[in-house]
């Protein structure tokens, strides 16, 4: 919209009728494009023409009143290319300025000796209530462009808390609402026009009904149930203040299971899907397939493989194929949790369960995922008191919350992983067998990396291409001898191990190629073949083969496939390794497989 004169058009047309009925001559008042915009008598007829008027164009230019009484003398008159043709006596030109601009021109016309000799006798009058009557309309124009500044602003924060990703509300001091957004409207079903209802008789959980009790920037717990549809979140309370008087307040809400979804859908790193998982052999097609065929279901699932092969990956990657992608995954490292804080975090609490229990309780991460997933990583650490817990849940699909007297339904997908061996574990009685086989009811077994060396180059490529890319080196390959190297290392740490080292070596990288000699140390593993020349020490064949298969047993001791590892590390059959056992007698093993 055009801020001009014609925002005020009506009062215009008054002032010309106030002027004419004072100064009994005719009056025009143009913009400044110099069209007339109101006028009296004879003028009235040509309102929305354009006028010639060279002292209106003059007046307006230089922001001056103009007078002339002697046209034939006015240097004004010369200038004009009309002169010589110009039927008028005498005139008064008054600009309307507003703010520096000047939006337009109050003008008086002679048009015979007698109005002229009235002009020039009252001219110093006339043109003091000339620049009045522009004073006033000046005025209006500048209520009318705050009216329209004020009617923009408020559009934008109108638009601006409507966009918002929380909901607001807006009240006075006793609770009454003013406004809110339409993030209220949705979070909180509302479907009619609640402005002027009571706050606390639309949000049962604000709990305190006097408001002066509020405190600014408290955070609480929201819980609200409305046709069927629960909120749970948080909601935090701002005071309104205007020169230290207290005017009201807003109350913010987060929903935090949607908190939670955008979450996830922002972070790129959490949008796995299978095909960003790398690895083309064929044990990792079957394996994908697997993951793939087990996303559709239902079922727990309970995925197994030493550190660092990507178990939790998987696991996003199944809740990120299945039904439940638009809602909460959400990931608990039961081994990075100290068990007393696990079964609050766990399945939370109500208020007032125990001391120091937070006011309004706490969600649990079951409540949190509830209708998502929980990927439960480390299960093998969880203590025997929080495995029957998480039993009875996974058996009623219920949760008792600490200190609630009621259940809580709760619908999760639960998926489990360990780097341990559960069976073991089970038969050490570490593991509870009835937990042990509702976790296991789809098995994904991961291989390690060194059943996958085929994989290795794509994995090196890849991750060669993502860190010159976030550190900013010129790095895109590897030389042959360097990738023979990292082939045959062993990979305890598999793909974090592998990552790790290829970070190090684009940081170390001189070349846009990584070469052999800046390889860490420990690639080049010691070979037995390797005598230094201070090695004098020569032990019996049988103590160095008992020993190197104690310290084989040792390594894979925590791992489900411990002997076959200790096997193959060795470079013998599992077979042979059964033998030997027998024959060194080596103790506190258990031999069953
Ligand atoms: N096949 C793969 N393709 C690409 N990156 C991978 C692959 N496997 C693992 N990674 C990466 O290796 C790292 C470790 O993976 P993840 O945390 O999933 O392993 P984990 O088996 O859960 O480990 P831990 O048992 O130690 O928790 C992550 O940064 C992950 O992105």
């Amino acid at each position: 919209m055009i801020i001009d004169l014609s925002c005020i058009k009506s009062d215009i047309q008054n002032i010309a009728d106030a002027i004419e009925s004072v100064l009994n001559i005719d009056v025009t008042i143009v913009d400044e494009n110099l069209i007339r915009i109101a006028g009296t008598g004879k003028y009235i007829e040509k309102i929305g023409e354009k006028i010639y008027g060279y002292a209106f164009r003059k007046s307006l230019e230089d922001k001056s009143t103009i007078t002339i009484y002697d046209p034939s003398n006015s240097s004004i008159c010369k200038e004009c290319n009309r002169f010589s043709r110009c039927n008028e006596y005498g005139e008064i030109c008054c600009p309307i300025v507003c703010d520096e601009k000047a939006y337009g021109v109050i003008g008086l016309i002679a048009f015979s000796e007698n109005q002229r000799a009235m002009m020039e006798k009252n001219g110093e009058e006339m043109v003091n209530f000339l620049n009045r009557m522009a004073d006033l309309l000046s005025g209006k124009l500048k209520a009318a462009i705050k009216s329209y500044e004020l009617d923009l602003e408020k559009k934008k924060l109108e638009t601006l808390v409507d966009n918002m990703d929380k909901a607001v509300v807006s009240i006075d001091i006793t609770g009454k609402i003013e406004k809110y957004n339409r993030k209220f409207e949705k979070m909180f079903e509302i479907n009619s026009d609640i402005t002027g209802k009571n706050v606390f008789s639309v949000l049962e959980f604000i709990k305190k009904p006097e408001p002066d009790r509020m405190k600014n920037g408290k955070m609480s717990s929201l819980f609200q149930t409305s046709n069927g549809k629960t909120v749970k979140g948080i909601y935090n309370i701002s005071r309104i203040t205007l020169n230290g008087e207290l005017k009201g307040y807003v109350i913010d809400f987060t929903d935090k299971k949607e908190t939670i979804k955008n979450y996830n859908r922002m972070n790129k790193d959490y949008r796995i899907m299978i095909d960003s998982i790398i690895g083309e052999s064929d044990i990792m097609k079957k394996v994908k397939n697997e993951t793939l065929i087990a996303a559709k279901g239902t079922s727990t699932v309970l995925i197994t493989g030493e550190s660092g092969t990507g178990k939790e990956l998987f696991a996003r990657a199944i809740h990120n194929h299945s039904d439940r992608v638009d809602n909460p995954f959400i990931a608990v490292n039961c081994a990075a949790i100290p068990d007393s804080l696990l079964e609050s975090e766990l399945f939370g609490y109500e208020e007032g369960a125990f001391t120091g229990a937070r006011k309004g309780g706490k969600l649990g991460m079951f409540e949190i995922a509830h209708k998502g997933s929980i990927f439960l990583d480390e299960i093998g650490d969880m203590s025997l008191h929080l495995q029957s817990k998480l039993l009875r849940v996974l058996q009623e699909r219920e949760l008792n919350k600490i200190g609630s007297k009621s259940n809580v339904y709760i619908d999760v997908r639960v998926i489990a992983a360990t780097n341990r061996n559960l069976e073991k574990m089970v038969r050490e009685g570490k593991f509870r067998e009835d937990l042990y086989y509702r976790l296991n009811v789809i098995p994904i077994e991961l291989p390690s990396l060194r059943e996958r060396k085929g994989d290795i180059p794509l994995l090196i490529n890849h991750m060669i291409k993502d860190y010159a890319k976030k550190l900013g080196k010129d790095v895109d390959g590897i030389e042959n001898e360097a990738l023979v190297i990292l082939e045959n290392y062993s990979w305890p740490g598999n793909v974090r191990e592998l990552q790790n080292i290829i970070e190090y070596c684009v940081n170390m990288a001189q070349k846009n190629i990584i070469t052999a000699e800046i390889l860490p140390q420990n690639m080049f593993e010691k070979k037995s073949s390797d005598v230094s020349d201070n090695d004098d020490i020569v032990v019996k064949l049988d103590d160095l083969e008992k020993h190197e298969i104690m310290k084989a047993l040792k390594k894979y001791s925590g791992y489900k496939k411990d002997k076959e590892l200790a096997a193959e590390a060795l470079g013998i059959s599992r077979a042979t390794l059964y033998r030997k056992i027998e024959k060194y007698r080596i103790g506190n093993l258990n031999m069953r497989q």
